[in-house]
């Protein structure tokens, strides 16, 4: 079946001459029935086709002038939405397992990084950013992958021994458990071997295992398509540091768009059990809301890792370091303007996404979306409470 080209996204390139960006009272605010495209009716008795939990009154209230954030505050003037505390039940049999999996199957924690490990609270993390999964066996997809993430993150690129220099090689090597080698019979053993040699290897290769299992063939490609994406975002940030290279805002953002959140909301439709059809996946406006979602995510984390960062060695390059270098803003007027940028992706965001799903209202279309958009709140959910990791500035 061919089915309906959904719109396409609003033509994005701007030649050079075009007139100054849109000022900020020109952002669309969300449209009036988003509530109700993503979330369903409410009033009484529609509680049974919510498919997604959602607090009503979801604005943050700003603070007082000078008023400080408390540890687990959000970032003030942050537009997100709270969500639901996530069921204890399923966030402790999630950690549980994912304990005896990181630690025993695969050996991708060793003793001394344990506490960390904890004070990453993965289970909470994935609960909250999966409330329709149906059981904890399609949250452990989401987890162990987001597991191997990070220990590939840690391990090749930041704070477990990583450095720019050889990255290429290592993401290379460690992309082929995600996307196999086939090759010749003398040296196909060689590549098998490869796999159990580190802990981003073994932990990339198991976590794949388990995600095939339960994944389609259209959704496993998709996921090895947004892994290497974020692999080639790696690159360019090593690239950077390795030059000591500071880039214009918007090439920022545009690396931030690869090396980004996006393999974990795009898995939300196998970790709730069902499929967007691949050529609905690959629709135009369906790439766009989710790039806008994912970019979204990913500013979340450099305003929440922001002090954390500065704690690094040399540079760490996040939006608020790189409009105060570009744009000679102090730190604190750059972070506000890095949470403007937040704002806008935000709402951007969400109108485009309910444009989205009035106009192409397939029940996998709108389940997709629904699952996209509380990843989002779910994942702000985790950087505001993971006080263990990170610590807002002392900017109000
Ligand atoms: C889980 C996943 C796909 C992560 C990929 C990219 C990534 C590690 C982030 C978007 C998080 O950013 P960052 O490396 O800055 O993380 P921390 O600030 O150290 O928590
Ligand atoms: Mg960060």
């Amino acid at each position: 079946m061919v089915s309906r080209p959904l719109p396409g996204p609003p033509a994005v390139p701007r030649p050079p001459s075009a007139p100054d960006p849109v000022p900020d009272a020109a952002v669309p605010a969300p449209a009036p029935s988003l509530e109700r495209i993503l979330y369903g009716p409410s009033g009484l008795g529609t509680a049974a086709l919510q498919l997604i939990p959602r607090i009503p009154g979801a604005e943050p209230e700003a603070p007082e002038p000078g008023g400080k954030p408390a540890p687990g505050d959000p970032v003030p003037g942050l537009y997100f939405h709270p969500v639901p505390e996530p069921d204890p039940v399923r966030v402790e049999e999630v950690g549980r397992r994912i304990r005896e999996w990181a630690v025993d199957e695969v050996r991708a924690v060793p003793p001394e990084w344990e506490d960390q490990f904890d004070g990453f609270s993965v289970g909470r993390y994935m609960v909250a950013c999966h409330p329709d999964a149906p059981t904890i066996d399609h949250l452990m997809v989401a987890t162990r992958l987001m597991v191997a993430e990070n220990t590939v993150d840690d391990c090749y690129c930041e704070d477990h021994g990583g450095s720019p220099v050889g990255l290429g090689s290592r993401l290379l090597l460690a992309h082929t458990a995600l996307d196999h080698v086939h090759t010749t019979k003398e040296y196909q053993p060689a590549w098998c071997d490869s796999l159990a040699s580190d802990a981003p290897r073994r932990a990339y290769a198991s976590a794949m295992d388990y995600f095939v299992r339960q994944a389609t063939p259209s959704q496993a490609d998709r996921f090895r398509h947004d892994m290497a994406r974020l692999h080639m975002g790696y690159l360019a940030e090593a690239a950077w540091a390795e030059a000591e290279h500071i880039p214009e805002v918007w090439e920022y953002l545009a690396m931030r768009q690869f090396n980004n959140f996006r393999p974990c909301p795009t898995i939300t439709d196998t970790v709730g059990g069902y499929e967007l059809p691949a050529d609905l996946h690959a629709q135009p406006a369906v790439q766009r809301v989710i790039a806008l979602a994912g970019n979204a995510t990913t500013v979340v984390n450099d305003l929440y890792s922001y002090t954390k960062e500065l704690k690094s060695p040399g540079v760490h390059l996040n939006l608020p370091v790189v409009i105060a270098r570009r744009e000679g803003l102090g730190e604190r007027d750059a972070y506000l303007k890095a949470i403007d940028v937040h704002n806008d992706l935000m709402h951007t965001f969400e109108t485009e996404a309910a444009e989205l799903a009035a106009a192409s209202p397939l029940p996998s279309v709108l389940r997709f979306l629904r699952g996209v958009a509380v990843w989002v709140d779910g994942n702000h959910y985790w950087h505001q409470t993971n006080t263990y990791r990170y610590t807002l500035p002392d900017f109000w």
